[in-house]
């Protein structure tokens, strides 16, 4: 009895440190997560984490143009059919394919290998039939925010599970066109060509987003660097770089108010609210990983995006950062003993501990990994009531923070636990094994 329960537990919390584990290391995650910028062209290595974005300007022109043609004509205009085309121009085995009907007419490019363009032809069926959408109507206003340039401001008063939009890729760029052939002007030149393929006025939106380089080296490349999440098509070769022009002007908080996520199904990048917020309140994302020490954070922030992270977490007094440095190294000792079936300390003080470090750290943002090792681990010390509460915790974490088809089925293992606790395999499990 007892060994059964060990061997099917291991699994589970494997899978749960793995899950905690890669979402903090460069590309070890299948999913897209941290927002990381592809190293621009010339420098000899990589960055970690980059992002991506689109003015509401640009948005507001794409409506204003789509409705100034029907009133203009009188008529329904008839949206580009969804046809892969290309390879036009190639480099190595990377080769240009565009779609102008993609998404409704919105187009997408990408630099990418023949397999994965075939990937992208299956996806492209579930994106025309459900369309590029800005979720929650007049949620935010994009303007000057004091020493970040543009940014997301809340117009209309928000919650926890607000989709802000939804969004497909203006240029998908395979990461090994930038990171594994030399730096060289043909490189460029492809990009070049990429980016006048976009259909307008998704060129006009993707040209408008900030190079913060100063479009100094390449401008393409300055604003796939400061501008571009990684995504994974999957498979072996599906690393890409994804710019998605509206998602581009979110600035970035170490404790954002907002959630990401891109579904590789059907590419579409999601953003959605994760605490109440006041209009006039900025809207932000976290480009780094928020459970890492402040010196770590702002170390990325400049190396990544060239700015000193002065997020209101960043900028707390030494001995406040401090502490936010202790709770944080907390969580992943409390997390790290969690995950270990045989460490006899593990009781539900530890767990409530957990819960309350989360919250005193504002990390609504980042707590679908610690809810599910809550949920997993008072169900493993009999505590039904507990288990059930954290288990439909961490599913709802699981859906804001990874999506509907979100790493190992975590989302649909949380509903199994919150719907029978005593019924699941981990009931009991750290009392039998005493
Ligand atoms: C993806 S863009 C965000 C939108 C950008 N502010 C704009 O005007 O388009 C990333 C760039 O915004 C700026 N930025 C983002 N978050 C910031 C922050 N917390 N503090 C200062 N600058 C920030 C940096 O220049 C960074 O390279």
């Amino acid at each position: 009895m007892k060994a059964s329960y060990l061997l099917t537990l291991a699994p589970c919390a494997v899978a749960a440190v793995k899950h905690y584990a890669s979402a903090q290391s460069p590309l070890g995650n299948t999913k897209s997560c941290l927002w990381r910028p592809p190293p621009p062209l010339g420098l000899a290595c990589g960055v970690d984490e980059v992002d991506l974005s689109l003015p509401q300007k640009s948005q507001a022109t794409e409506d204003e143009t789509s409705s100034s043609k029907s009133r203009n004509n009188n008529r329904t205009v008839e949206p580009t059919k969804s046809i892969w085309e290309g390879p036009v121009d190639c480099l190595s085995s990377y080769c240009i394919f565009f779609n102008s009907g993609f998404a409704n007419g919105r187009g997408i490019v990408a630099i990418t290998t023949t397999a994965n363009v075939d990937k992208l032809k299956s996806i492209d069926v579930a994106i025309t039939s459900s369309h590029d959408t800005t979720v929650t109507g007049d949620a935010y206003t994009v303007s000057e925010v004091a020493g970040k340039g543009l940014g997301m401001i809340a117009s209309t008063p928000l919650r926890r599970g607000d989709t802000i939009m939804q969004k497909t890729p203006a240029l998908l760029v395979h990461r090994g066109f930038l990171e594994s052939i030399p730096p060289s002007q043909a490189q460029r030149n492809l990009l070049d060509a990429a980016a006048e393929l976009i259909p307008s006025p998704l060129k006009e939106g993707f040209f408008d987003q900030m190079a913060h380089m100063g479009g100094q080296v390449h401008k393409i490349v300055d604003i796939m660097g400061t501008n571009s999440f990684q995504m994974d098509l999957g498979g072996q070769d599906g690393h890409h770089y994804g710019n998605y022009p509206e998602v581009s002007r979110y600035n970035h908080d170490c404790r954002p108010n907002v959630v990401f996520y891109i579904d590789k199904e059907t590419l579409m990048h999601t953003t959605t609210v994760v605490r109440q917020v006041k209009p006039g309140e900025e809207l932000t994302i976290s480009y780094l990983d928020p459970l890492k020490p402040r010196a770590h954070r702002r170390h990325r922030a400049h190396l990544a995006w060239g700015f000193g992270c002065a997020c209101p977490q960043c900028s707390l007094p030494d001995k406040e950062a401090d502490k936010s440095d202790e709770r944080l190294e907390e969580i992943a000792r409390i997390e790290a003993q969690l995950a270990d079936i045989y460490d006899k300390k593990v009781n539900v003080k530890m767990l409530k501990r957990l819960a309350a470090l989360y919250e005193e750290e504002r990390l609504e943002a980042k707590v679908a990994n610690g809810y599910t090792m809550i949920a997993l681990n008072a169900n493993m010390l009999g505590q039904e009531k507990m288990a059930k509460e954290y288990a439909a915790r961490a599913r709802e974490a699981v859906l804001l923070e990874h999506g509907p088809a979100d790493t190992g089925g975590d989302a649909a293992a949380m509903a199994d636990l919150a719907r029978d606790p005593k019924g699941h395999f981990t009931w009991r499990a750290r009392i039998n094994t005493r």
